[in-house]
């Protein structure tokens, strides 16, 4: 497999680091920043059989421009997009294979299954999705508390609540409230409330570090690579990710 990782910022060069100790062959690295790196897929020479992008909505056409004219499948593990951003990556799946996800953990998949089985079962008791990152994450909530916003809002009449300050009035049950909390080097904290009368259940995942995320998109990165287009995330590889991405590093 000949990587090119896309974003060499504080994930893609973990990425590297867990490509390398996985004897992976890391074709190119384009970083923004400059560098030693190119700075623009444009100015990829090398050859590529798969993309892995952990950088900024703002460079989506060109990720997904590049991986087009290669006709090679991208692992899009950026965040933050907007409606018409997801859109644009959909289309292209009709193209060529894309795994897209706002978490690359097995974890993550593991808590979005069990919210399919959790939530219709939790009439009566009010959601919130509390999430906590490092002090340099710029998008806020995290893309895992939207991901797990959707999978509740689908088993559950509920609505999204991001700020509750300029309002008065007491919560409502169909609330979904949603909570960001920033400090720190805190790696990624995932937490659902259900909240009843005189009772809490909680839900929690906690990243450990960020290699968490690394292996997932690598183990992503594999499985995708001789499927035919599409859009893929860990539901839909879930047979397949579970075994690579529980391999010990
Ligand atoms: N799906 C998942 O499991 C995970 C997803 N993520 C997501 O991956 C992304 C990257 O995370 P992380 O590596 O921590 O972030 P960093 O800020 O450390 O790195 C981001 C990279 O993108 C580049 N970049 C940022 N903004 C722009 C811009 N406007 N135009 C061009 N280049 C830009 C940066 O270049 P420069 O250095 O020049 O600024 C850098 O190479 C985030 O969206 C994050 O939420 C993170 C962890 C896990
Ligand atoms: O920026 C991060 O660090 C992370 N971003 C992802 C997100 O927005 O959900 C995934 C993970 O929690 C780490």
């Amino acid at each position: 497999m000949n990587l090119l990782i896309h974003g060499y910022g504080a994930m893609g060069q973990i990425v590297e680091e867990v490509a390398r100790t996985q004897n992976l062959n890391v074709a190119a690295i384009v970083s923004p920043a400059g560098g030693e790196h190119p700075v623009s897929l444009q100015d990829v020479e090398a050859e590529v059989d798969v993309v892995i992008d952990f950088s900024n909505p703002a460079l989506l056409d060109d990720v997904l421009a590049f991986g087009k004219a290669k006709q090679i499948p991208l692992v899009i593990a950026t965040t933050g997009f907007s409606e018409a951003e997801l859109a644009k990556i959909e289309a292209a799946s009709q193209e060529i294979p894309i795994f897209q996800s706002y978490n690359t953990s097995y974890g993550i998949a593991l808590l979005k299954q069990l919210l399919d089985q959790l939530v219709p079962l939790t009439l009566g008791y009010d959601i919130e999705v509390i999430e906590a990152h490092h002090r340099k994450k710029v998008d806020a909530p995290s893309g895992t508390a939207e991901l797990l916003a959707r999978a509740i809002e689908a088993k559950r009449d509920v609505t999204p609540v991001y700020d509750r300050t300029p309002r008065r009035e007491a919560r409502a049950a169909d609330e979904l409230g949603m909570h960001s909390v920033r400090g720190g080097t805190i790696f990624g904290e995932h937490t659902v409330l259900f909240a009843g009368d005189d009772e809490m259940l909680e839900l929690k995942h906690t990243a450990l570090s960020k290699r968490v995320f690394a292996n997932g998109a690598l183990a992503a990165a594999a499985t995708i690579l001789d499927r035919p287009a599409g859009l893929y995330n860990l539901t839909n590889l879930y047979e397949e990710a579970t075994h690579v991405t529980h391999k010990r590093l």
